[in-house]
């Protein structure tokens, strides 16, 4: 039997509506709107497509959105003062500094610089360390987005192997906390892990982190399983084309076969993230203004 495939484009359209209809509650509560600065240094292609569809999609859902495109000569010390003007901003509720910087920039300065009460990401260590010691905090969009998808699908997953492939700050280590957090029984695998299909054929959950194109194959899935693909690779164009294919970690076209249910790239947990985002900033919204979010919405 093929997998059914999760349909996180129709999942995250759903959110996105949610939050839409929450935040006008807010605007009318507030007398402004939730307010959202994206931040992108330097002219990376695939960073401005995100970064437009964040802005878009802001817009759609209620909320201000403020823009910063900054040329990749930008000084250290130059996106340091914007983000502090950002915090200081009655009107940002949230900030987002896009991932990566140039290399003259110290991404981890520029993180520890966003108020812990702004950083929508999840990415400051005061919100890594809530979430490590189950506070609340902001949790990172994508992982967050990931255990929407696994427990619409699955419900309860106490007591399920899950096998998280990757050990990013951004990814790996926090889906791996809120996996632990729902009860279910974790393993981290990586690029060192021994016998690594042995390690992911135990797992209910898969989800695969690694940024290698189709990575993981049918043969490593137990039947059955839900696989969460938070992959994005652009493959080699092919002749002719200028370009490539978008593919997962994940080789889902025989993974499908074999799993019970399976995330698409694009259209799988891409769209979540964005999704989850505009969630985090509702959130913020309220705890600035003081304003309690309606308990169990979103
Ligand atoms: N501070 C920061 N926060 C981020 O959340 C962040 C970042 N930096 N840097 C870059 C990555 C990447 N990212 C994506 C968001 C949505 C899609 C997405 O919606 N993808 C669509 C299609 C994409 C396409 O067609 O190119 C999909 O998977 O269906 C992808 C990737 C957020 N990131």
């Amino acid at each position: 039997m093929a997998a059914e495939i999760i349909d996180g484009k129709a999942f995250a359209a759903q959110l996105r509506e949610k939050v839409g209809a929450l935040a006008a509650d807010f605007a009318a509560k507030a007398g402004r709107k939730a307010g959202l600065a994206v931040v992108l240094v330097g002219d990376d292609p695939a960073s401005q497509v995100y970064v437009g569809s964040k802005g878009k999609a802001t817009l759609a859902a209620n909320m201000a959105s403020f823009e910063h495109r900054l040329p990749e000569s930008t000084s250290e010390g130059d996106l340091l003062a914007l983000v502090e003007r950002l915090n200081a901003d009655p009107a940002v509720d949230g900030i987002l500094v896009q991932l990566p910087l140039p290399d003259h920039i110290d991404e981890q300065a520029v993180i520890a610089a966003i108020d812990p009460d702004k950083d929508v990401d999840g990415f400051h260590v005061a919100n890594a360390g809530r979430l490590a010691v189950g506070q609340s905090g902001f949790v990172p969009c994508t992982p967050l987005g990931c255990m929407m998808l696994l427990t619409d699908r699955l419900g309860d997953l106490s007591g399920l192997n899950a096998v998280v492939i990757g050990r990013s700050n951004i990814v790996g280590k926090p889906m791996a906390q809120l996996l632990l957090d729902a009860n279910a029984t974790v393993t981290i695998a990586h690029s060192r892990t021994k016998d690594l299909a042995d390690v992911v054929r135990r797992a209910d959950i898969v989800v695969a982190a690694v940024g290698r194109a189709e990575m993981i194959r049918a043969d490593w899935i137990k039947p059955g399983a839900t696989v969460i693909d938070v992959g994005i690779n652009r493959l080699a164009p092919e002749p002719g084309a200028n370009k490539g294919r978008l593919v997962g970690d994940v080789a889902f076209d025989e993974v499908r076969e074999v799993a019970g249910a399976i995330t698409p790239v694009p259209g799988g947990v891409g769209p979540m993230t964005i999704a989850v985002l505009l969630r985090n900033t509702l959130v913020a919204a309220h705890r600035n203004a003081g304003i309690a979010l309606p308990e169990g919405t979103i």
